[in-house]
């Protein structure tokens, strides 16, 4: 483990602005519509990702992930709070380092259809932007475009043929492959994948699971997996980092997390978690409401839907601690047992 994290997000926020087109603007100044409140998707959030980690996040819909995934790759800028790249704060680079930092964080979604051009042949999807940033080299010394594609499509397990055909004639696991294949054509040292097994079906899933794992062996890659999946994190994981309502609430190794989860948030999803083979491999909801984001509750996140909250717990947030080497979690009933 190198002594600078690749990436790391130091106490970063993210608000948007709801209903801050110019038809509600007017009608508020009308005053037809309530003031415009910010919606808190992540709120003062710290991670830190060592280079050859798989980093898994999980939490339920609406709770930040994806938010945290897009400040983590740079597609949008924190409200506060910075976002560190192998030690170099992004904000305060220059263009040409920007330029750098974005190609060395490549994102892949869930749906991979939307992100590729209909028009475009898959030859084109993957290699175009490797091409304009100068990058068709795959260090065998060939460099024509055809080959870097062919190298690129054969690391994804996609013959040559693929090149020619367009994105509505491939499976949604090939489009998937198709989607890495062009995230790596850049050579990044990390993706961060949102959702990107959650449309396919379990046996693909599957496939697609044991490539990530293989490309991260072989080109020393590195992940921030964003998941509802439990099963998908467990899987594939080093180490858990769990969100509530906009926050890191937990984070541990893999297997600490699954066997001794600490966060009674954490607790409540594994408990809901159907075994493998007993139905659907997602959790439902834990009981009760994730509270708005547009009105986050003050003290703990949890606390209106925690079966062991107290007086405190209502008034005043924990900070995450560390409560075994590796483990932080954020809850005060650490604080009472101690
Ligand atoms: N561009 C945006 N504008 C306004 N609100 C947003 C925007 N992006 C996300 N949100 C809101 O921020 C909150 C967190 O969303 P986010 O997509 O990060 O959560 P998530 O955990 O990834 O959920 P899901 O798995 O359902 O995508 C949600 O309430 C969402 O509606």
């Amino acid at each position: 483990m190198t002594q600078t994290p690749i990436l790391e997000l130091r106490k970063v926020a993210k608000s948007f602005a709801k209903g801050d087109d110019i038809v509600s603007r007017a009608a508020r100044k009308l005053g037809l519509l309530a003031p415009n409140r910010p919606l808190h998707a992540v709120q003062e959030s710290s991670l830190q990702i060592w280079s050859g980690e798989i980093v898994g996040l999980v939490g339920e819909s609406g709770c930040g992930k994806s938010t945290l995934g897009r400040l983590a790759a740079g597609l949008i800028r924190p409200t506060c709070g910075a976002v560190l790249q192998d030690g170099k704060d992004v904000s305060t680079m220059t263009r040409s380092e920007r330029r750098q930092a974005k190609l060395k964080t490549q994102m892949i979604f869930q749906n991979p259809y939307a992100s590729l051009n209909p028009r475009a042949k898959i030859g084109q999807a993957v290699g175009e932007a490797a091409r304009f940033h100068g990058l068709l080299d795959d260090g065998s010394g060939r460099t024509s475009y055809e080959d870097y594609v062919e190298s690129q499509l054969a690391r994804v397990g996609l013959d040559s043929g693929y090149k020619n055909r367009f994105p509505h004639q491939l499976s949604g696991g090939q489009r998937q492959r198709v989607a890495i294949a062009r995230a790596l054509a850049v050579k990044p040292h990390m993706l961060i994948c949102d959702e990107v097994v959650s449309a396919l079906d379990v046996s693909v899933q599957a496939q697609i699971l044991n490539l990530f794992i293989e490309l991260r062996d072989r080109l020393n890659l590195t992940y921030l997996f964003v998941s509802h999946d439990l099963h998908v994190i467990r899987y594939l994981s080093d180490r858990v980092v769990v969100m509530y309502l906009g926050q890191v609430v937990e984070e541990a190794p893999a297997e600490q997390i699954y066997r001794h989860p600490n966060h009674p948030y954490t607790r409540a999803l594994l408990a809901e978690v159907p075994r493998l083979g007993e139905g659907k491999s997602q959790f439902t909801a834990i009981k009760g409401e994730m509270p708005s984001p547009l009105d986050p509750p003050k003290g703990c996140p949890f606390h209106p839907r925690c079966i062991h909250a107290t007086a405190r717990c209502a008034v005043e947030a924990p900070a995450i601690v560390e409560i075994a080497p590796g483990h932080r979690s954020a809850c005060h009933l650490n604080q009472m047992s101690h």
